[in-house]
């Protein structure tokens, strides 16, 4: 934990334990739940995210989640000129546009939901410079190095890849961010988004390795030896945290885990999206323990590493739906059922209330 690189200074040292949502107030909203007009347990899950959204709000009952706020880090990765997507690179720029035009998937979905998106270039390798400054006012390089072969970042840039991460939650908090959701953007980054999985739990890269975009069987061989030979390159280096980000990572990757922490440490929940953000979410964990606790992942994603580092995280997807889009489309998808929820535990009569 110390031969890293120091943390931004936004956020408390690695290892800095995130405190938990209030044990009293979980309780209350249990005791609130429990007396709801219904049968015992009869809201299933919708009861677990009521609970959740209360506790993390610090309210029983809780204030309706007016406030969504989608942040998509996008960026490109070294690894995708190795053969381990199914798309090519140009992908990445031509989606960032599509991100501020309003038409990629999440933005379809979050204007159904009355959630903002917010794009930020981390790491295109495009050169995007017709477009709103504000997309690139983040950038920390063009391109990441391809990870099998050498560290994906300079301890330089992941230094500001971190504390960039951990601004951009701050400013989505002062916008008045009741939830967040971490999307993502980047040709290529669901293999070191395997790698950050399998050196964060000790995993062999055919444990966390899935097809990505689409890549076949041939393809899935492929990235599975690329994912290994990262992680054999990095070796016990990967204790550390912020190496394994900096290593196997990404600028976008890295700043995602410090985003995800830096609003743990805020007490501000965040929706989980697929493989990416949740393999930032389980950096996040090892820099801040406990910030599991503020994540509700929103959907299970094709791909396995997802599902072993939810587990590990000890979260349960709202929904599966066979999504595989990443931007943070899951998530927001899930955005209307953690509404219903704390709405359900706020706005329902009590059983003691109904008979005389
Ligand atoms: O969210 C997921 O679980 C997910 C699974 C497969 C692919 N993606 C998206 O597809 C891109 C990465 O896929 P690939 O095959 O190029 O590594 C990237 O833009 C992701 O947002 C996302
Ligand atoms: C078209 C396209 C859109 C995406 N959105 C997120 N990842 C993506 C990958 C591709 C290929």
């Amino acid at each position: 934990m110390t031969s890293g690189p120091d943390l931004a200074p936004t956020l408390p040292p690695a290892g800095t334990p995130v405190p938990a949502p209030d044990p009293a107030l979980v309780e209350a909203a249990r005791e609130r739940l429990g007396g709801l007009a219904t049968p015992a347990g009869a809201l299933g899950r919708l009861g677990d995210l009521a609970v959740w959204v209360a506790a993390t709000q610090g309210a029983v009952p809780p204030a309706p989640i007016e406030r969504v706020r989608a942040v998509v880090l996008a960026g490109d990765h070294g690894v995708s000129d190795h053969g381990v997507s199914a798309y090519p690179k140009a992908i990445t720029g031509a989606m960032v546009r599509t991100f501020v035009a309003g038409r990629a998937g999440v933005s379809v979905l979050a204007r159904q939901h009355g959630v903002t998106v917010r794009v930020l270039d981390l790491g295109v390798e495009e050169d995007l410079a017709d477009l709103d400054p504000a997309v690139r006012e983040f950038k920390v390089r063009a391109g990441s190095a391809p990870i099998h072969l050498q560290d994906a970042l300079t301890v330089g840039e992941a230094r500001r890849a971190m504390a960039v991460g951990a601004m951009i939650a701050d400013q989505e908090i002062a916008a008045g961010a009741q939830l967040l959701v971490s999307g993502d953007m980047g040709i290529g980054n669901t293999t070191p988004a395997a790698a950050l999985i399998a050196a964060s739990l000790g995993l062999p890269a055919e444990a966390v390795t899935g097809r990505g975009t689409g890549v076949d069987d041939a393809g899935l061989a492929h990235k599975t030896a690329i994912v290994q030979q990262a992680l054999d390159r990095v070796g016990d280096r990967a204790d550390d945290p912020v190496v394994t980000l900096q290593a196997l990572g990404s600028a976008d990757l890295t700043a995602s885990a410090t985003f995800l922490a830096r609003a743990a440490h805020a007490g501000v929940p965040v929706v989980l999206d697929g493989v990416i953000s949740v393999a930032a979410a389980l950096v996040a964990e090892r820099l801040a323990p406990g910030a599991a606790a503020w994540f509700v992942a929103g959907h299970r994603s094709t791909e396995p590493g997802q599902a072993i580092a939810l587990e590990k995280l000890g979260l349960e997807p709202v929904l599966d739906l066979g999504m595989r889009l990443g931007e943070g489309s899951g998530a927001v998808a899930a955005v209307p059922l953690i509404r219903s929820a704390g709405l359900l535990l706020a706005d329902m009569a009590l059983l003691a209330d109904l008979l005389p």
